[in-house]
């Protein structure tokens, strides 16, 4: 019985084009950041970005099978400027790692090179009605990406995983009664970014994301890392540790990843 686990049922991301034609679309996630490549954009920094989270945005935390995923109303947490044309609003936090003593995990690679895992932070255009509306529009979300480097131990994220045992398995879902300010993720240094229009890296993979990819990686203990494996979900041969839910770099086609930073 084929389980629902969209990285390990098949041949994974290499098939999802057979369900999703988009995988082989011409704005798809994620990509290689080939840093001779990259252009600097003035206007990026002319128009910093800016990024606001508050202390009461975080209500509840989900097993979605595929990752833990902290949901947000988005009060008080907004998104504009940058690349941005209009206002998102923050919707939740995700991420996506890999296996133990490998050196892959993250899904956006700088000079080929993978990070042990990556951070989303996802944002929906309030031009639209709620995330639903925006999700499948090519102005629809703005994902903060944000690479984890092993290093010193991050408390803060910490208290997310604390929450991990309390969401064993897929739809799991507990409250989070605690403040949490998802600006604790981000990197000392957030004006360094790249960014490019791409896509959902998960099915439906739809091109509606506009990507800011934070240059500085966060730091987290290695012991961090390996308590994202704790998380579990279904496979063909059973429930098992969650890893390896990330999705290759695809092809950019013929897009420029812009810096806003020389
Ligand atoms: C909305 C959304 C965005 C990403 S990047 C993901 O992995 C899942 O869902
Ligand atoms: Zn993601």
């Amino acid at each position: 019985k084929k389980r629902g686990n969209i990285y390990l049922s098949g041949a994974g991301p290499s098939a999802w084009h057979e369900e999703y034609p988009v995988a082989k679309g011409k704005r798809q996630s994620p990509v290689d950041i080939n840093t001779n490549k990259t252009k600097f954009d003035p206007k990026l920094a002319a128009d910093p970005l800016t990024i606001r989270f508050s202390d009461s945005c975080c209500q509840s935390i989900v097993n979605t099978g595929i990752s833990f995923q902290v949901t947000s109303n988005g009060a008080g947490c907004e998104l504009s400027g940058g690349p941005l044309d209009s206002t998102y609003q923050f919707a939740q936090f995700h991420a996506h790692w890999g296996a133990y003593l490998k050196t892959t995990g993250s899904e956006h690679t700088v000079d080929g090179v993978s990070y042990p895992a990556e951070l989303h932070l996802v944002h929906w255009n309030t031009k639209y009605d709620d995330f639903k509306d925006a999700v499948d529009k090519p102005d629809g979300l703005a994902v903060i990406a944000v690479f984890f480097k092993r290093g010193k131990e991050h408390p803060g994220f910490g208290k997310i995983q604390d929450l991990f045992s309390k969401i064993p398995a897929k739809g799991a879902k507990v409250n989070i009664d605690f403040e949490f300010n998802p600006g604790l993720l981000m990197p000392p240094d957030s004006e360094n970014y790249w960014t490019y229009l791409g896509s959902l890296t998960t099915p439906p993979l739809y091109e509606s994301v506009t990507w800011i990819v934070m240059k500085e990686p966060l730091e987290v203990s290695v012991e961090q890392i390996a308590i994202l494996r704790t998380l579990l979900w279904e496979t063909p041969n059973g429930v098992s540790q969650m890893y390896n839910n990330f999705r290759p770099p695809v092809p950019l086609r013929d897009r420029v990843i812009r810096a806003s930073f020389g």
